[in-house]
């Protein structure tokens, strides 16, 4: 990428396209395309297609799309899949029918098997059943890295798909029925501390294993990548990730402490567990010569201090 080559980020207010922008700018690049989905909605074939006819990206990061935690996901799963199908097949198509010269697709580690082998190797994908909770958005995941991988080969594209572990940090959602577990935490915590509570609800048993990526980690992962290689370098599809994880207790209590909560921890079996555990290997991205640097501590306190910037009177 020059540094005023035309880069649409897809999905630029959210937490990754948010990112995506700052590491691009801090980077100098100047010409950046954006628009919100009010503008364009990326489900529309035809104002992709007029959109990216007009625009002429040269360079796509597709951050766009339907996203939630496990409560979210289980609610709304025909949203997830055709939100998440309809986008990414709109703008992987808008982008090799106008020559975009590279393009990275955002996946999930939850693409993977329910059951499989730990670290998980890029070599796992379709080894085994999906996680029931989020199959829907899973699919359509996997449709969007095999798309990129069909036309690399039938149509020589340069698509390159990612898959990050769970992430966080500036410009997450924190809404407590949609949101990822570390955003609910935060908040849940932060609430509880301040309206003086005896304890917070932590959903599910606190066993399953997660790893959290820091979201700024990962922007400057997907920028070395587009700079630097194609996707026959990388494969289909590459992990990003710490290539650590914790129990979800464990990560309460990191939240509460970090809070200052003196409260207690009540789990609440009743809502779900999701996958055990999804701990990636990052042998390959490493290789490539990446690695994430944000300690999980350190990327907490900074997110939680944008949180009160933004909520406390
Ligand atoms: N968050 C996580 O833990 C993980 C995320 N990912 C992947 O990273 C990518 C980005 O996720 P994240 O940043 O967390 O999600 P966010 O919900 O924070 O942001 C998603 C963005 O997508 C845009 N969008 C959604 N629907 C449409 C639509 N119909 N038309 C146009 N734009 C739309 C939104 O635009 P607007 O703001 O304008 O409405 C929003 O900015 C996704 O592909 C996700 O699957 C992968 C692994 C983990
Ligand atoms: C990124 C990823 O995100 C989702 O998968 P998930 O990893 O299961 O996501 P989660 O962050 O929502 O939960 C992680 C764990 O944490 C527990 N948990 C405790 N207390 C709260 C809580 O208050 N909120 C939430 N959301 N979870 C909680 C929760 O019960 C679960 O055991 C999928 O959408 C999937 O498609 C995907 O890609």
């Amino acid at each position: 990428m020059q540094k005023d080559s035309r880069i649409y980020i897809a999905g630029h207010r959210g937490l990754v396209g948010s990112a995506i922008r700052r590491r691009l700018e801090a980077s100098e690049y100047s010409n950046i395309i954006t628009c919100s989905s009010q503008e364009l909605d990326l489900r529309d074939q035809h104002a992709v297609n007029r959109f990216i006819n007009n625009q002429k990206p040269e360079y796509v990061f597709l951050a766009a799309a339907k996203v939630g935690g496990i409560g979210a996901n289980n609610t709304y799963p025909a949203t997830f899949m055709y939100d998440n199908l309809a986008i990414q097949t709109n703008v992987i198509n808008a982008g090799k029918e106008n020559n975009v010269k590279k393009l990275l697709f955002m996946g999930s580690s939850c693409i993977y098997p329910k059951f499989a082998q730990q670290p998980i190797k890029e070599e796992y994908l379709l080894t085994g059943l999906l996680e029931p909770t989020n199959e829907p958005y899973a699919i359509a995941k996997i449709s969007g890295i095999k798309m990129c991988e069909v036309y690399n080969r039938q149509y020589g594209t340069n698509f390159l798909a990612v898959m990050p572990t769970n992430l966080y940090g500036i410009n997450d959602n924190f809404d407590l029925s949609n949101s990822h577990v570390l955003p609910a935490l935060l908040r849940k915590f932060h609430e509880a501390k301040r309206a003086n509570l005896p304890f917070v609800e932590v959903w599910g048993t606190g066993k399953p294993r997660r790893e959290f990526l820091y979201v700024d980690d990962l922007a400057d992962a997907c920028v070395f990548l587009m700079e630097n290689f194609g996707w026959q370098e990388i494969g289909t599809h590459v992990n990003i990730g710490t290539g650590e994880d914790i129990t979800i207790a464990e990560l309460a209590n990191t939240v509460k402490n970090i809070v200052g909560y003196k409260g207690d921890i009540k789990f609440n079996s009743s809502m779900p567990d999701g996958t055990p555990r999804k701990q990636l290997d990052v042998s390959s991205i490493n290789r490539l010569g990446w690695k994430a640097t944000t300690p999980l501590e350190a990327g907490i306190r900074q997110t939680y201090e944008w949180f009160i910037s933004r909520n406390d009177d």
